[in-house]
C-alpha cells in the first residue's frame, strides 16, 4: 500500500490527540471563551445538535407534507388565524407545526405577520419525487425504530424488504402487477431529478438505440427520448413492471420509438441490439455476487464497443460521504440486500464482467448520482 497522510500513523496520532482534547470539558470551556476557536466551537456543537436531532426535523417535514401545510403556504402568503383554520389541526398543535416549519425553513414569516413557503419548502413543493421520498421515509422510519435489532437481524422481514418485493424474492419474474405498484410509481416519481443529471452528464447525440436496464416505469428512457429526438430504445424489467412501462410509452405517444420488454436480467437473455445501454440506480440494490451476474449477462449479450453507462449515488463521494455511507448503506441494509459502491468498486466490477474505458464522468449532483461509462470488449478475452 502507497503511504500517505490520510493512512499514516502520524494521523492517526494527531486524531488520537483531537479525539482526548475534544472529550475533555476544559477543553471545551477554554474553546469556547477564546474568541479564535468560539465560531469553532459552535459549529461543531450545532453540527452534533442537529445529528441528534435529525429525526424531528424529518418528522416536521412529513408533518408539513401530510398536513397540507405546504400546500396552502404553496397557494401564497397568508395570515396565520386563516393558515390554522384551514389546516385541520387543533389551533395549538398547528401553531407548533408552523412554528417548526419556519425554523427548519420550511415556511416563513412575511410583511404584516403572513406566512409563506421558506426557500426549503418552496424547493420540496416544486419536487414531487422529494415529497414521494419524503412519504416513503415512513416505512424505513418503522425499521429504524430499534436500529441495533434491525442490525443484529432481529427484525425479521422489515417494512422495506416487503415493500420492495423483489428483493430476496427467488422468482421476481412471477411478481404481480399489485407487488410492484408502489415502488415503481416512486421510481418513476423520482427519476426526473436522476435523469435530468445522468442526460447533463453524458450526450445520447452519437448513439442510435439505448436500452435502460431495470428501467422501471420507462422515466429514464422517456426522459432521454424527449431530450434526443433521433434516439429509439428499450425499457427492459419485470413483467409485471415491464407492462406499466408499456402503458406509459402508449400514453405519451411514443410507442413508434420505444418499446417494452420482460424479463428477469439476471437470467434471461438481453436483446444486444443496441449501442448504449444505462443501469439507473441499480448495480446498489443487489449485493456482490448478483450485481456480476447482471453485468456478466449483460456484457454476454452486447456487441463489442457497446457503451454502457452505471448511474447511482456511490460511497465515498467527496462532499456526499453522508449519501452514501449513512442514507444509501442504512437504507439498503434495511432493504436486505445491495449496498453503495465507491467508483473504484463499480469499476472493478464492470472490469471483472469484461467491460473497459471505465471512466467516471464529471459533472453530477452526486446527491442524485454519479456515472460511470464503460465500453463492453470482445469476449476473447
Ligand atoms: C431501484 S429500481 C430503479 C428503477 C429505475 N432504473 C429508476 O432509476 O427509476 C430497480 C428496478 O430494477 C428492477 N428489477 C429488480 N430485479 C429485477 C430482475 N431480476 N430483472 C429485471 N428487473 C429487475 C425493478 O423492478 C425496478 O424497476
Amino acid at each position: 500500500m502507497i503511504r500517505t497522510w490520510r493512512n499514516s500513523p502520524w494521523r492517526d496520532r494527531l486524531h488520537d490527540w483531537r479525539d482526548r482534547l475534544l472529550a475533555s470539558s476544559r477543553f471545551h470551556r477554554l474553546a469556547a471563551r477564546f474568541p479564535l476557536t468560539r465560531p469553532i466551537a459552535r459549529r461543531r456543537s450545532s453540527e452534533l445538535f442537529d445529528l441528534c436531532a435529525g429525526f424531528i426535523y424529518s418528522q416536521v417535514v412529513l408533518a408539513s407534507v401530510r398536513s397540507g401545510l405546504l400546500d396552502l403556504l404553496n397557494e401564497g402568503a397568508q395570515p396565520p388565524d386563516r393558515l390554522l383554520s384551514r389546516l385541520g389541526l387543533p389551533e395549538m398543535a398547528g401553531q407548533r407545526l408552523l412554528e417548526a416549519a419556519v425554523a427548519l425553513r420550511l415556511a416563513e414569516v412575511r410583511s404584516a405577520g403572513r406566512y409563506g413557503l421558506g426557500d426549503l419548502g418552496a424547493v420540496l413543493v416544486a419536487a414531487p419525487g422529494v415529497r414521494a421520498m419524503v412519504e416513503h421515509h415512513a416505512l424505513l422510519y418503522e425499521d429504524l425504530q430499534d436500529p441495533l435489532a434491525l442490525l443484529q437481524g432481529e427484525r425479521g422481514a422489515t417494512a422495506l424488504g416487503r415493500y420492495w418485493a423483489y428483493a430476496g424474492n427467488q422468482a421476481p419474474d412471477t411478481l404481480t402487477g399489485i407487488e410492484v405498484g408502489a415502488y415503481s410509481g416512486l421510481m418513476a416519481a423520482s427519476q426526473p431529478m436522476v435523469a435530468a443529471e445522468v442526460l447533463d452528464a453524458y450526450s445520447l447525440r452519437r448513439h442510435r438505440r439505448l436500452m435502460d436496464v431495470g428501467g422501471g416505469e420507462g422515466a429514464f428512457l422517456m426522459a432521454a427520448a424527449r431530450r434526443w429526438p433521433h434516439l429509439q430504445g428499450r425499457v427492459v424489467d419485470l413483467p409485471a413492471v415491464a407492462e406499466r412501462a408499456q402503458g406509459r410509452i402508449d400514453e405519451e405517444g411514443l410507442n413508434g420509438r420505444l418499446e417494452s420488454l420482460g424479463l428477469d436480467f439476471f437470467r434471461d437473455p438481453l436483446p444486444g441490439d443496441v449501442d448504449v445501454v444505462t443501469l439507473v440506480r441499480i448495480l446498489h440494490d443487489h449485493d456482490d455476487q448478483e450485481a456480476a451476474r447482471l453485468l456478466d449477462n449483460l456484457h454476454r449479450s452486447l456487441e463489442p464497443g457497446t457503451t454502457v453507462l452505471v448511474a447511482e449515488p456511490m460511497a465515498g463521494t467527496p462532499g456526499a460521504e453522508r449519501v452514501g455511507g449513512a442514507y444509501f448503506g442504512i437504507y439498503l441494509f434495511a432493504m436486505g440486500r445491495g449496498r453503495p459502491r465507491t467508483v473504484a468498486e463499480n469499476r472493478g466490477l464492470l472490469e471483472a464482467a469484461g467491460f473497459e474505458q471505465v471512466r467516471l464522468l464529471p459533472g453530477c449532483n452526486p446527491l442524485q448520482a454519479r456515472v460511470i461509462a464503460a465500453k463492453s470488449r470482445s469476449l476473447s478475452r
